[in-house]
């Protein structure tokens, strides 16, 4: 079928295709290839828009010459945001600013994300943290890895001499030095929310679409990723109970995809509206709001805000029993790659309407507050989002609860409940 040309005057692109590369071959490549007026471009051709990896913005970007419309998915450092260390290096930062600035409450609302040390280099402020707090749990990640690799529980101090004797490969050389790989340590959550007995954590999109000033796009959908086998202190060292990441929870044994380990976002927010009412509910997604922007204030001065540059960031929420959520990490490299029709779709979904949000085909007029599923959430300043959101996720729920039905026993008496309840919900004008 012959592709629409899509005229582009203003951005500097003229009356032809839009040109893009691609460094993955998952949902993105889908996307863009499906995408009306959008061409691949082969061999040498400079593209127009560039879904790169990580390592390209550090090994190519600041040599690259980039013509005024052309667009990147990375910022230069993204990592002040999506490395662990640095991350936390960054909210303490802003949290001591706001202290000076505004005093000890203010502060206050950047406790958000666990106590957390750099290993080896905090290690002594670290161990007098940890014998002030006798009988916490702690959690080992080291900051260059992902999917849970290298993860680890423990209580005694001792059960972390291993990881003192690690070994780490040095740069420009053949040889290996005696030294341990960089880690965090970080206040294990010990009162995770549970559903059916079992832990979880929530995947929320956000888009950043220019640092100064700041932008940021909140995506509708997302989802909560639960962990295969039911919660309990008892056994720190069992991954399947403590890590909720899929990569980890789809080597168990009894893993199964389609039921899966996953709930959508709007499922989620049904659920906890059954058991805690509208308004702790919504409480609990504002406060998950303000997560996403002091993160993003912590790092504004320091990330190199670019004209080209775009990020699609996936964050990482614990909810606790108490219904408070917890920063556990920022990822600029979520993972595009489905696990099911169901996350496919949703995938799919998300990167049309980054695309659309970023109007290389230059059709908005740049004052929309909704694109897509994404809500405008901060235009260098707080944006009042409508509450058009519960009732898409009313209507939403009623479709989705079938697919649960097949479900285990144990979490089935709590749809019930929850079903009621949306029913009950749709009624209301
Ligand atoms: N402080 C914490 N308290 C409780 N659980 C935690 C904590 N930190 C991490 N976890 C659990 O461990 C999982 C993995 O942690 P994290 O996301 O930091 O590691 P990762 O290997 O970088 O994962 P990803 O694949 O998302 O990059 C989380 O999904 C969460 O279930």
């Amino acid at each position: 079928m012959p592709r629409i040309p899509v005229k582009v005057k203003e951005k500097g692109i003229g009356d032809r295709l839009i040109r893009f590369r691609c460094g993955l071959q998952n949902t993105i490549l889908d996307v863009l290839k499906a995408r009306p007026g959008w061409q691949e471009v082969v061999g040498d051709g400079d593209p127009d828009f560039f879904w790169c990896e990580v390592h390209w913005m550090k090994d190519t970007f600041d040599h690259a010459y980039l013509e005024e419309h052309v667009k990147l998915n990375h910022f230069r450092n993204h990592y002040e945001l999506t490395r662990k260390n640095l991350m936390v290096k960054n909210l303490k930062r802003l949290r001591r600013a706001l202290e000076r600035e505004s005093g000890k409450l203010e502060a206050q609302k950047c406790d958000f994300f666990p106590s957390t040390y750099e290993l080896p280099s905090e290690y002594h402020i670290f161990v007098d943290e940890y014998r002030r707090n006798p009988g916490f749990i702690w959690i080992m990640k080291p900051i260059a890895r992902s999917q849970g690799k290298g993860i680890f529980l423990f209580k005694r101090l001792k059960d972390i001499t291993d990881w003192k004797k690690g070994t780490e490969y040095l740069p420009n050389s053949d040889q290996t030095k005696e030294v341990p790989e960089t880690y965090v340590v970080q206040r294990y959550i010990e009162n995770p929310y549970l559903i059916g007995g079992r832990k979880f954590d929530i995947r929320i999109y956000v888009l950043v679409t220019s640092y100064t000033p700041l932008r940021v796009w909140l995506y509708r959908s997302g989802f909560a990723r639960f962990s295969n086998t039911r919660f309990s202190l008892e056994s720190i060292e069992n991954s399947y109970v403590h890590l909720t990441n899929v990569a980890v929870q789809k080597t168990a044994p009894d893993y199964d995809p389609e039921k899966g380990c996953k709930w959508s976002l709007q499922q989620l927010r049904m659920y906890l509206t059954a058991k805690h009412g509208v308004e702790n509910v919504e409480q609990l997604f504002k406060d998950i709001n303000e997560i996403f922007i002091y993160s993003l204030q912590s790092c504004q001065r320091v990330i190199i805000n670019d004209k080209h540059c775009f990020e699609l960031y996936g964050y990482d929420i614990l909810i606790d029993a108490n219904l408070k959520p917890w920063l556990i990490e920022v990822n600029a490299s979520p993972s595009l790659t489905a696990s099911n029709h169901d996350d496919y779709n949703l995938k799919f979904g998300l990167l049309n309407d980054v695309l659309n949000v970023l109007d290389m085909e230059n059709r908005l007029t740049g004052k929309e507050r909704r694109i897509g599923l994404f809500d405008l959430l901060w235009d260098d300043g707080a944006v009042i989002l409508d509450d058009s959101i519960t009732s898409d996720y009313v209507n939403n729920f009623a479709t989705s609860l079938n697919a649960f039905l097949g479900c285990k026993e144990d979490r089935k008496d709590n749809l019930r409940q929850v079903f009621q309840t949306a029913q009950a919900l749709k009624k209301v004008p």
